[in-house]
């Protein structure tokens, strides 16, 4: 038998062995007249560039040839358990299994891997699960789909960044001003709701805008166009960054609100939590399902 066929035959028997909740596939493998039973097959997109980088960061000291190649096995099988934490994480954001076990079967063309990966485990969902504890989890689940969405195709064409400040608004609007008329003004409810799908285009829309959307507990864009008054001293986020994060990371210092931002040079999506950046992942193509 070919050898992708065996991987997918063996990350078959895994998953049903352990009753896993999918299958997330990378790479050129067919599931097609494999017994998964009824467990979903998901195709992944590509690795993320992070993990790329991270994974041809060969160190050419000297090292022996063995010890150079058991150092490459080593960070290409911590690629790709990275990649399968990255890929479920997205999948858990968008309509993907929420617990439970998830197989991964990493296909290239130098080997094949098959993770068993647990999400209660995976820093990322822990991380979202905790910033569903202070804010509605339908609310921050719309805000991060918003935000995917913004991350991976950006408007018209081109790339563009946006921050959301979640939760405790009438303090994120104290310590904010508009710097543009603010285009939620009078309108109803209805129209300012992110729980209606309805409204994320328009959402989509003012993320061109200069400034912050903010977002109440129960979903409702109170503004857009906001400018956030706050002293970005002493924020330690990663080096480069500017004034949107910075200030988004300094609000929900100042306030037990929750920052999503995504940024327009390269497409990140991060999360920040009392000043503290507690996710930062690149966008992915959500995967297509199998089963
Ligand atoms: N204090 C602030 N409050 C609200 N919005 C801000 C603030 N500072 C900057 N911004 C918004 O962020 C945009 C980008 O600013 P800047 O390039 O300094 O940030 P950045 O963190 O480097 O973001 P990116 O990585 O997306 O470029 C500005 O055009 C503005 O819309």
């Amino acid at each position: 038998m070919e050898r992708a066929r065996v991987i997918a035959e063996a990350a078959a028997h895994i998953s049903r062995e352990l009753g896993a909740a999918a299958i997330m596939v990378s790479g050129d493998l067919n599931f097609e007249g494999i017994e998964t039973g009824e467990i979903p097959v998901y195709y992944i997109s590509m690795r993320p560039k992070s993990i790329i980088d991270h994974l041809v960061a060969t160190s050419k000291d000297g090292k022996s040839p063995v010890k150079e190649l058991g150092d490459q096995l080593t960070r290409e099988a911590s690629g790709n358990v990275e990649y399968v934490q990255h890929a479920a994480a997205i999948e858990y954001a968008l309509e993907g299994p929420k617990n439970g076990i998830v197989v991964g079967v990493i296909e290239t063309r130098g080997s094949s891997s098959i993770i068993v990966h647990n999400l209660d485990d995976n820093p990322l969902i822990k991380a979202m699960k905790e910033c569903e504890e202070r804010v509605n989890p339908e609310v921050m689940n719309a805000v991060l789909k918003i935000a995917f969405d913004i991350a991976l195709t950006g408007r018209e064409g081109k790339k563009i960044g946006a921050a959301f400040i979640v939760g405790d608004s009438e303090e994120v609007l104290k310590r904010s001003h508009q710097i543009i008329l603010n285009p939620y003004e009078g309108h109803e409810e209805a129209h300012r709701n992110i729980l209606d799908r309805r409204n994320w285009e328009s959402i989509k829309e003012f993320a061109l805008l200069d400034g912050v959307f903010v977002i109440d507990e129960t979903g409702i864009v109170r503004a857009a166009g906001r400018y956030l008054d706050v002293d970005g001293k002493n924020i330690d986020i990663e080096k480069g960054l500017g004034g949107r994060h910075v200030s988004a990371a300094a609000i929900s210092r100042d306030t037990v609100a929750i920052s999503v931002t995504v940024s327009e040079s390269g497409g990140v999506l991060r999360v920040y939590k009392d000043a503290k950046e507690t996710i930062c992942m690149e966008s992915l193509q959500p995967a297509s399902r199998y089963v």
